[in-house]
């Protein structure tokens, strides 16, 4: 039942996606080769520098306490290297794949805490935005909250859970979780709105957008009307989600009863991120 690795390269190549499918395994895993140019170091450069100053004053603590841990990563990352110390702090390890994959296999690395990180790279014109995940959204974005113990049995847990709940056609509807908290959530801190989600923490623009813009529509978390929420995954987001604290967000995980709710949407209309 599960998408081929051909079939899965040739919807990509259809959407206009970039990623090379053609020596990917079968849980779609490559080697990452460590072979970049010199271009493409100064660009790892460039938004690495941009974006460290964007975060600190725009990221929620948790993801600044992470960036802390993993230590300043100012050349394109070595993924055995940085897996090395990943397993020692909490367990996880970083595989190479060619960019976006299916989320039933996405799930099931994270269930074995093996975070996939896209080997190639985005180009000089394409700093600010990029419309599908790259290796600067994968790792800057998502790996530094790895290091935090909580976060990373968090993550564990939601492959683990996934599984079971796509299984029960609630696959849209756990991708729409996942996508607005892990991706794109805002999270309270002091009284003020936060970046969360690593798909803020990638981009120049849409990080500003998210936090600071008066046109940016903020909605608080609530579990039910995040699953029934569709998205797009090449625009900016039309909602940002404000979880209350990452407690918030696990708890929501863990002790909603997300089988009851998937059976009681998964044939309703979905909900429209512009009017809810
Ligand atoms: C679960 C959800 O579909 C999510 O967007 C997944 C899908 N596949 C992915 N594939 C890669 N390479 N990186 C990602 O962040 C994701 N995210
Ligand atoms: N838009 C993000 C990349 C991304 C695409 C799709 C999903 C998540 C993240 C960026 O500019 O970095
Ligand atoms: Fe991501």
């Amino acid at each position: 039942m599960e998408i081929s690795v051909q079939d899965y390269a040739r919807e990509c190549a259809d959407k206009g996606l970039r990623g090379n499918y053609d020596v990917c395994r079968s849980d779609f895993t490559v080697e990452q080769e460590y072979d970049y140019t010199d271009a493409e170091q100064e660009v790892w450069r460039i938004l690495s520098d941009r974006q460290t100053k964007l975060t600190k004053r725009l990221a929620h603590k948790s993801y600044l306490d992470g960036v802390e841990a993993l230590g300043l990563i100012d050349r394109i990352p070595d993924f055995d290297e940085v897996s090395q110390k990943l397993r020692k702090l909490t367990g996880w390890e970083l595989v190479a794949v060619p960019g976006l994959i299916p989320a039933p296999a996405f799930f099931d690395h994270l269930a074995e805490r093996r975070f996939p990180v896209t080997n190639w790279l985005r180009k000089h014109e394409e700093l600010d935005y990029i419309v599908e995940p790259d290796m600067f959204h994968d790792f800057f974005g998502h790996v530094p909250a790895l290091t935090q113990p909580a976060f990373a049995d968090f993550m564990q847990m939601y492959g683990q859970k996934a599984e079971g709940l796509i299984e029960l056609g609630g696959g849209d509807m756990i991708e729409r979780l996942y996508w607005y908290t892990a991706e794109f959530g805002l999270m309270q801190e002091a009284g003020q709105v936060k970046a969360f989600g690593a798909g803020l923490m990638s981009s120049f623009s849409e990080l500003q957008f998210a936090v600071e813009s008066p046109d940016a529509h903020h909605v608080p978390f609530d579990i039910e009307t995040v699953m029934r929420t569709v998205y797009e995954i090449d625009k900016f987001q039309r909602a940002y989600f404000v979880l209350p604290s990452f407690s918030a967000l696990r708890d929501g995980f863990e002790k909603s009863d997300l089988a009851a709710i998937i059976a009681r949407w998964k044939d309703a209309p979905v909900l429209d991120p512009a009017t809810i």
